[in-house]
């Protein structure tokens, strides 16, 4: 879109359905990182809660698999921060009524608003159509040093996500291992999660997504069934209709995380010959709530090396 004169590949080892951000609840809730300015981060998140809000309220909405989906966060005591910095991105975020408390009788205070969520695979297989739509080839290949672009390619967007870890050796980067269920339930219609974001219920269009678990430096792809019934239950203890839940699925993904994404511009060069390089990876538990907005910036930097490359060429000709 920004760059309509540059023709575009996907290179990819796995597409959707089998991608981390396939396991994702896919809610615009953000968690704030250290390593980020909380004004960038803010910045990053409005960017996409306006283009989702554009997406939910169009004719797209239903294949887009985007909606707005009202609910509570709830808190045992009073959080260290009363106003999160996306208090007033989010829609009508309040403090929750005596009476909207005593549907959360272990809790002693909360906060209601409305957010969007995008429901995947549904939301990756509608960005694919659009690409594949501007003729965009998809190619699924596993990548094992960025050079090895170099010879087809003149700049490389590396999203690999954990992948990174081992694509291009980034120690800072380390998984933070979630697992969630997806369940029927489709009488409920509201968010519920618990304040310290370990336990939540997020309805979807197709199904409810249960979660969850943060585990650090676990590789670990395979469910754990002791967990599985250790979520459910803790579900069940904030929504008890979850009992009747039906065609329960186990899902597993590890989560990019870094002190902040790494939003940069490098330049790899062998013999004389060079390979541009914009990364964006690192969205840690925020891929959904952040990712119009990094991928805004990445495309920034996407335009810094266009005008990088003309400059090389002009230069090769004097
Ligand atoms: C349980 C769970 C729940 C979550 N819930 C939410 C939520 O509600 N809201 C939210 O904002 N975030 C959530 N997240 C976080 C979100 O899922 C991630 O931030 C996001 O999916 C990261 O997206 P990505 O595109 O960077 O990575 P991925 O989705 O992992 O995509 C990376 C792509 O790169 C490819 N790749 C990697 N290495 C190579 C290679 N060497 N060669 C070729 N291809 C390669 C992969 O095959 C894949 O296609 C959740 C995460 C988990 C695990
Ligand atoms: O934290 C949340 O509530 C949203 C889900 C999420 O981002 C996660 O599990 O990483």
């Amino acid at each position: 879109e920004t760059f309509p004169a540059c023709s575009l590949a996907v290179v990819a080892e796995q597409f959707t359905p089998n991608t981390t951000s396939d396991v994702a609840a896919g809610m615009l809730i953000p968690h704030t990182t250290p390593g980020t300015p909380i004004h960038v981060q803010k910045q990053w998140f409005k960017e996409t809660f306006t283009y989702l809000f554009a997406i939910s309220n169009s004719v797209e909405a239903a294949e887009a698999g985007t909606h707005f989906v009202s609910g509570w966060q709830v808190f045992k005591s009073t959080p260290k921060e009363e106003l999160p910095f996306w208090s007033d991105v989010v829609l009508g975020f309040r403090p929750m009524s005596e009476a909207e408390l005593q549907k959360f009788p272990q809790h002693s205070c909360g906060q209601a608003f409305t957010t969007l969520k995008c429901d995947c695979p549904p939301y990756l297989l509608w960005l694919e159509k659009r690409l594949k739509a501007k003729g965009v080839q998809m190619y699924t290949r596993k990548v094992a040093n960025l050079w090895e672009l170099q010879s087809e390619y003149n700049i490389v967007v590396n999203c690999a996500g954990i992948g990174a870890h081992q694509l291009v050796g980034d120690q800072k980067l380390f998984p933070v291992r979630g697992q969630v269920l997806k369940v029927h339930a489709p009488w409920v219609k509201n968010f519920i999660r618990d304040g310290d974001g370990l336990t939540y219920i997020y309805p979807g269009i197709h199904s409810v997504t249960l979660g969850g678990t943060r585990e650090k430096e676990s590789w670990s792809l395979s469910p754990n069934p002791n967990t599985t019934k250790d979520i459910f239950d803790r579900c069940c203890a904030l929504e008890p209709s979850l009992q009747r839940a039906q065609d329960i699925k186990v899902k597993v993904g590890l989560r990019p995380s870094r002190a902040c994404v790494r939003l940069q511009r490098e330049i790899l060069s062998q013999g004389g010959a060079k390979l541009l390089v914009v990364h964006n990876y690192g969205h840690g538990s925020g891929g959904f709530s952040m990712h119009r907005g990094t991928a805004k910036e990445a495309a920034h930097l996407v335009g810094e090396c266009i005008a990088a490359l003309q400059d090389f060429s002009s230069r090769a000709k004097l």
